[in-house]
């Protein structure tokens, strides 16, 4: 078990928890108030992964074997487990993340939901019957599982998306060896406590914490890793899906956003403001879906820009455990020094700073690491700050005279991950749905926060242009075995 009391977390191998072979481990502080010890993690070694892939390996053909109802009771069982300790897990993801407890609250849910809906995949169909041009055989498909599957996460959703790909990797009969981000290992192993208290077959599910570069790497490079999903940065992300490549894995890279709102001219304004406030400042702006450009006809440019930044002026940020703060901090060091540059490029670049724009170093805040809420205005797209993902909360404000100026800036960047239009023109909200070039398409809606159920992924740059989430993930966690019999 892990030593919660002790603060310790070790890496869950074969069944069991241990110690990194070194015995080297890092402290987690929490981003909001550095005097606060979240836990303790394991800086595993090359010989902690083999073992862990070694054991996946042995466990993956009893898995495979087993039915999908089976495999879907263990899930149930997690799901059960987590719903359980909500609570506990939630107030661990704020305290190591940053974000607010709701929030934590909200996303340790959705990880329920995720486990419900993948242990229900379990008993629906896998494969088609397909015409034979023989009228004495049988042609149908089926569904193999790719067997050992490295799990390489981000920390900003410590919780969800480490379900969303261990889930359906299991269902489908894979088993998995997981590397959560550092700054999010002590919450991983809280969920992974969940698959251990639900005594899923040893070697099944397995997670080894340390450095990205060398655990996450040693994973990818592995020659008994049949498949690699990733969500982080577009760099890693690239580099991994190289690795894969070269020898012949199979890749699903989720990485950066640069996710631009269009606020037409005949929009609800107070919609269009309370959206951009949510999908661009929740968790601090740090998710690859997050509203970074607002591109506003002119027409409405000030009565937006007027209800927005009075809507932002009020936002409380402070420590994400108390009801009174609406954003947290950022979620470690090196965000807040990237958020920081960012800003200060902004202006260098001639953007107009209209609220926001420095860390908070007042007393509630001094061990912490938290930004204002900010927004800049006469920001162009070729800024920086329009064009790179800052991953904080930063919005660009971007004047136009007309729609079709607006959809040609929202598609002029390397991304193409989530987009959303404001407007009560069916004409408008179809040319939007037709040409811009994003994976998730919102119409009065923000650009954040998926639906469990539905497939989500980039276009561009912004993924391997792989399906994760719904039905879509059997897509890349099997694979298709045609079957004729005569
Ligand atoms: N798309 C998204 O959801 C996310 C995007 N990011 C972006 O990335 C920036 C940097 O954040 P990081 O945490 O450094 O992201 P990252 O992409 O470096 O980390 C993501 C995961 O990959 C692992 N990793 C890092 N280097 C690796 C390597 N060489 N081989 C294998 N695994 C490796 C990390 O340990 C972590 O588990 C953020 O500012 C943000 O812009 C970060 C987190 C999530
Ligand atoms: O917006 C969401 O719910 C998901 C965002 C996400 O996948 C991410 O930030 O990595």
């Amino acid at each position: 078990m892990i030593k919660t009391e002790e603060k310790t977390c070790l890496n869950y191998v074969n069944g069991r928890w241990k110690s990194s072979s070194n015995g080297e481990t890092k402290t987690n502080l929490n981003p909001a108030d550095t005097n606060d010890v979240v836990g303790v993690v394991q800086k595993s070694t090359l010989e902690d992964v083999d073992e862990a892939v070694a054991a996946a390996k042995e466990a993956k053909t009893a898995w495979r074997k087993l039915s999908g109802d089976a495999r879907g009771k263990y899930l149930y069982k997690v799901a059960n487990i987590l719903e359980s300790r909500l609570d506990e897990v939630a107030e661990t993801l704020t305290r190591e993340m940053g974000k607010t407890l709701p929030e934590a609250k909200g996303e340790t849910a959705r990880g329920v939901a995720i486990l419900r809906y993948y242990a229900g995949e379990g008993l629906r169909e896998v494969g088609n019957v397909i015409p034979s041009t023989d009228n004495q055989a049988l042609q149908y498909t089926n569904r193999t599982p790719l067997g050992v599957v490295g799990v390489i996460t981000p920390w900003n959703f410590p919780v969800a998306i480490p379900i969303w790909k261990m889930a359906p990797a299991l269902i489908y009969g894979n088993t998995v060896v997981i590397k959560p981000a550092t700054e999010a290992s002590v919450t991983c192993a809280k969920v992974i406590d969940c698959f251990a208290e639900a005594g899923l077959p040893e070697g099944v599910v397995n997670m080894v914490s340390g450095k990205g570069s060398v655990i996450g790497q040693r994973i990818a490079e592995h020659p008994d890793v049949n498949g690699i999903t990733f969500t982080g940065s577009n760099q890693t992300g690239r580099h991994l899906g190289q690795i894969a490549l070269a020898r012949g894995a199979k890749y699903q890279l989720e990485m950066g956003g640069k996710n631009p709102v269009i606020v037409a001219d005949d929009a609800d304004l107070d919609l269009a403001v309370q959206a951009t406030i949510s999908g661009g400042l929740s968790s601090t702006g740090q998710k690859c879906t997050a509203t970074s450009r607002v591109i506003v006809q002119s027409a409405v440019y000030d009565a937006f820009k007027a209800k927005l930044i009075n809507k932002i002026e009020e936002l409380n940020v402070g420590n994400g455990l108390s009801s009174e703060n609406w954003m947290g901090p950022c979620a470690n060091e090196s965000q807040l020094e990237k958020v920081l540059y960012y800003i200060e490029k902004g202006k260098e670049e001639g953007a107009t700073l209209l609220t926001g724009g420095n860390r908070l170093t007042d007393d509630e805040h001094k061990d912490g690491y938290f930004v204002e809420p900010t927004v800049f205005e006469n920001v162009t797209n070729d800024m920086a700050i329009s064009q790179e993902e800052i991953f904080g909360p930063v919005l660009g404000l971007i004047k136009v005279d007309t729609f079709e100026e607006a959809m040609k800036l929202a598609n002029d960047t390397e991304f193409g991950l989530s987009a959303a239009v404001f407007t009560e023109n069916i004409r408008k909200m179809l040319a939007f749905i037709d040409d811009i070039e994003a994976g998730l398409v919102r119409v009065n809606y923000e650009t954040a926060g998926v639906e469990l159920q539905a497939p989500f992924g980039g276009m561009k740059n912004s993924s391997s242009h792989s399906r994760e989430q719904g039905r879509a993930a059997i897509e890349f966690f099997t694979s298709i075995k045609t079957v004729f019999i005569k």
